[in-house]
């Protein structure tokens, strides 16, 4: 290869990646202006976008422009999947802020070739932006994920099941059948089997557009990638479990009383469970709280609302009586799970939710 020839590659590539990291750089500013009402990440956004178009104007714009062949650019009709798949912001957010990474690091290794100090102004770039694209990220995948709650009103709680194939149908067919959110309850399992299904089961339950929790266990909720915590009064209080699975996961809390609520409310739950409303063929108990504590939080939280989900005992015959409290979120063992048919019992449960 002659030595113009290679000049003129760096050139091509380092206009090609510029475009790129700058778009990347733009789009996650436009959820940071838009989206946030947070003015210090949008002056950091736009700092950044200037950091980006100083280092370039370090290279010789004419050559770069005379570098450029997007006609003749045999990635131009190379599309994955993928790039069509995304729902939610938070996975604009993503693809953005892994394409402003990857496109600084190519402009920092072309740039070596052409101008050191061009080279480590992006370097610097990368690492602020790096810094700053997780932090936004984070908060766009907590408000994809309060956004889900916000919407759940069918909650189902299952177990490791026999097998990965069975557990993974499970979560398929139920959140087509209406399930929102899927809690891992299993108080059998080992710590590993525990990871192993929390690990599939967050994957499975994302590209359902269902939440997973994982019940008791933060640090499996957290080093398995589920989008929560569920944690009763005998596990870490709420606060703890927040520092152990992060602001951008959810943590719920179990109440039986309502002085439970409010603490749960103060600690930084993002839900609660409130039961046991009626007799457990799941869990028993020695006293049941009833649809008298349902009235109770539902009145009583009317200033700080958090989703309030009714467990304990809840079937297609008492739900009415649950419905009749002003809850209309529940959640669920039993009901689905030892239904003969439990999609048409998820389906006829949040029929009776919604109507
Ligand atoms: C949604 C929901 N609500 C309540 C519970 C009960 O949690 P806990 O009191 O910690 O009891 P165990 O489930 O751990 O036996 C729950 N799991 N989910
Ligand atoms: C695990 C659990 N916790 C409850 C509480 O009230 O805190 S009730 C409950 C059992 C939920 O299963 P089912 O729907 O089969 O009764
Ligand atoms: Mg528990």
């Amino acid at each position: 290869m002659h030595v113009n020839d290679s000049r003129q590659i760096s050139y091509r590539i380092l206009d090609a990646s510029a475009n790129r990291a700058a778009e990347g750089i733009r789009t996650i500013e436009e959820f940071v202006r838009f989206g946030l009402d947070d003015s210090q990440a949008a002056a950091v956004a736009k700092e950044l976008r200037h950091e980006l178009a100083a280092a370039l104007s370090r290279l010789n714009r004419a050559e770069l422009l005379a570098a450029r062949d997007t006609d003749g650019d045999v990635g131009t009709t190379l599309q994955t999947a993928a790039e069509y798949s995304r729902t939610e912001i938070a996975d604009v957010i993503t693809a953005a802020a892994e394409r402003v990474q990857q496109s600084l690091r190519v402009l920092e290794e072309y740039g070596k070739t052409i101008d050191v100090e061009f080279a480590r102004q992006i370097e610097s770039l990368r690492y602020r932006a790096y810094t700053h694209h997780r932090q936004i990220e984070l908060h766009a995948i907590a408000s994809s994920r309060s956004r889900r709650l916000a919407d759940a009103v069918l909650y189902l709680l299952i177990d490791c099941g026999r097998s990965e194939a069975e557990f993974v149908e499970t979560i398929r067919s139920l959140s087509d059948a209406g399930v929102d959110v899927f809690q891992l309850r299993d108080k059998q399992a080992s710590d590993r089997q525990l990871y192993e299904r929390a690990k599939c089961g967050a994957v499975i339950a994302k590209g359902c557009d269902a939440l997973f929790i994982v019940n008791d266990r933060a640090d499996i909720a957290s080093s398995a990638g589920a989008d929560g915590v569920h944690v009763g009064q005998d596990e870490l209080p709420a606060g703890m479990a927040r520092r152990v699975v992060g602001s951008e996961r959810l943590v719920g809390v179990s109440t039986h009383d309502i002085d439970q609520v409010h603490q749960a409310i103060a600690g930084g739950a993002d839900y609660i469970g409130c039961g046991p409303t009626f007799p457990s063929t799941t869990k028993s108990f020695d006293a049941h709280a009833g649809t008298a504590f349902l009235k109770q939080v539902h009145e009583e939280t009317r200033q700080t609302p958090r989703p309030a989900f009714a467990i304990g005992g809840i079937n297609q015959q008492n739900l009415d009586q649950v419905t009749a409290c002003g809850f209309h979120r529940i959640a669920v063992t039993a009901a689905i799970n030892d239904a003969e048919d439990p999609a048409a019992a998820a389906r006829a449960l949040r029929r009776q939710l919604l109507g």
